[in-house]
């Protein structure tokens, strides 16, 4: 199947872009093709779907339900007690819930931690999206507990290779609060000789900081040195108390790191995300929306601008964090850390993108592309997208999303009252 898309702009010019099976194959002005299939991109922009680098997809179901408090208590009272009750269902209608949003708002991948996976798996099989999503383990350094961890990744990790191209595995310790160092040095074992990705909380809170300190003698970052666990397959969520050292100790060992403003501003955990410091170290930065019961959306526009603004003002500082760079942290900085062929609009790469109604007023006059997306716009203004080099939303419409809405608030409102 192929897909011609006729004159959007990209880059400021007025361009064709020729999509065959899942590629993108030529890239350029009146393109004298035939496709299977023609969009109209007059009035429209094409940009790289956004990849958003840590989400917990179902927690859709908890949207607005434990707002205004800080980490620990909205975990340990309202959180996981509800968790504990989700069945294969919820996660599954949040999961499609999830997907709905993340399309509306113009993600093509995301990278998820969450409970009962393979529902979300087949969630985002269904919805057409590409997803990495990780096995969580937790033990409470309770020696049984880390056996059981064990045996649930390796069942898990087989029963993975029955799923699509889009859809990949990886491991998913919560933090070094929950996860004994024992487990993390296993789960490091297991994604080494696996080529897998593990997904961390780490230094969130200066309270975690703190108590690692008091815990392990030594500061998160320190500490994962320790066990040996620092690799290039590594990908940090949050990591706002670092000092320098610890950034130079991540890029030197190649971890990721994903900003999550949203949820560092909501439950207060720390807005000095040192950015610049990690970007001029080399360590690649994608960008996060986190679980929807701290942010309490999965727009990834959104989410740009909230780290922009964010970062110019603890540095007093307009000229941080600007929005090309929120882009590319958005695209390019997350397809990086997903080692995926995505994140850019040029010949060869995955048919991952999005066009932008321009006819609104948030892109008039549209001066300058990536300042209006970043500064004035929010995820309504994505009007297609296209994954995989498939159409997922055409005209602002996906296909279903009535029966997605009803279901998952029927599954939400039921979990409250089980
Ligand atoms: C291992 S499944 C994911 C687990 O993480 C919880 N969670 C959601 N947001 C955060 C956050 O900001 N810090 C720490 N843990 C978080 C979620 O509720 C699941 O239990
Ligand atoms: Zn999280």
């Amino acid at each position: 199947m192929s897909i011609l898309i006729k004159g959007a702009l990209l880059r400021g010019e007025v361009t064709d872009i020729l999509i065959e099976g899942k590629y993108i194959r030529e890239v350029g002005p009146s393109l004298t093709v035939t496709a299977d299939s023609c969009l109209d991109g007059t009035g429209k922009a094409v940009i790289p779907g956004f990849v958003n680098t840590h989400t917990h997809a179902a927690m859709t179901l908890f949207r607005g339900f434990a707002d205004d408090m800080p980490l620990m208590p909205w975990l340990e009272e309202k959180i996981w007690p509800n968790e504990a009750k989700l069945t294969i269902e919820d996660v599954y209608w949040g999961s499609r819930l999830a997907c709905l949003e993340m399309i509306k708002t113009g993600t093509t991948t995301f990278l998820d931690m969450y409970h009962k996976h393979q529902s979300t798996a087949l969630a985002v099989e269904e919805m057409g999206l590409r997803a990495t999503l990780c096995a969580v383990a937790f033990d409470h350094f309770q020696p049984e507990k880390a056996e059981k961890a064990k045996a649930y990744i390796r069942k898990s990790f087989d029963e993975s290779m029955g799923y699509s191209k889009r859809i990949r595995y990886a491991l998913g310790p919560h933090a070094i609060y929950t996860v004994s160092g024992e487990l993390l040095q296993w789960l490091d074992e297991f994604a080494n000789e696996n080529q897998l990705p593990l997904h961390l909380h780490l230094s969130e809170t200066a309270t975690e900081v703190e108590n690692s300190i008091r815990q392990f003698g030594l500061s998160p970052v320190r500490y994962l040195y320790k066990l040996g666990i620092l690799s290039p397959r590594l990908i940090l969520a949050h990591a706002i108390w670092l000092d320098s050292d610890e950034i130079r100790m991540l890029a030197d060992h190649g971890v990721k790191v994903v900003h999550n403003p949203l949820s560092n501003m909501k439950l207060a955990s720390g807005m000095e995300f040192k950015y610049n410091e990690m970007r001029d170290a080399g360590v690649v930065v994608g960008l996060g929306t986190d679980g929807c019961a701290s942010s309490n959306n999965l727009d990834m526009v959104e989410a740009m601008k909230f780290a922009s603004l964010l970062g110019k003002s603890w540095r007093k500082d307009p000229e941080a964090m600007p929005a090309g760079e929120m882009v590319r942290m958005a695209t390019a900085n997350g397809a990086q850390i997903l080692g995926l062929n995505a994140g850019e609009i040029k010949p060869g790469t995955l048919a991952d993108l999005s066009l932008i109604n321009l006819k609104s007023p948030a892109f008039t006059p549209n001066f300058n592309l990536e300042s209006n997306l970043v500064y004035a716009a929010n995820g309504s203004c994505i009007d297609t997208v296209i994954c995989d080099g498939k159409i997922l939303m055409q005209n602002a419409r996906v296909a279903g999303e009535e029966e997605i809405l009803e279901k998952a608030a029927a599954v939400a409102y039921d979990l409250m009252k089980r």
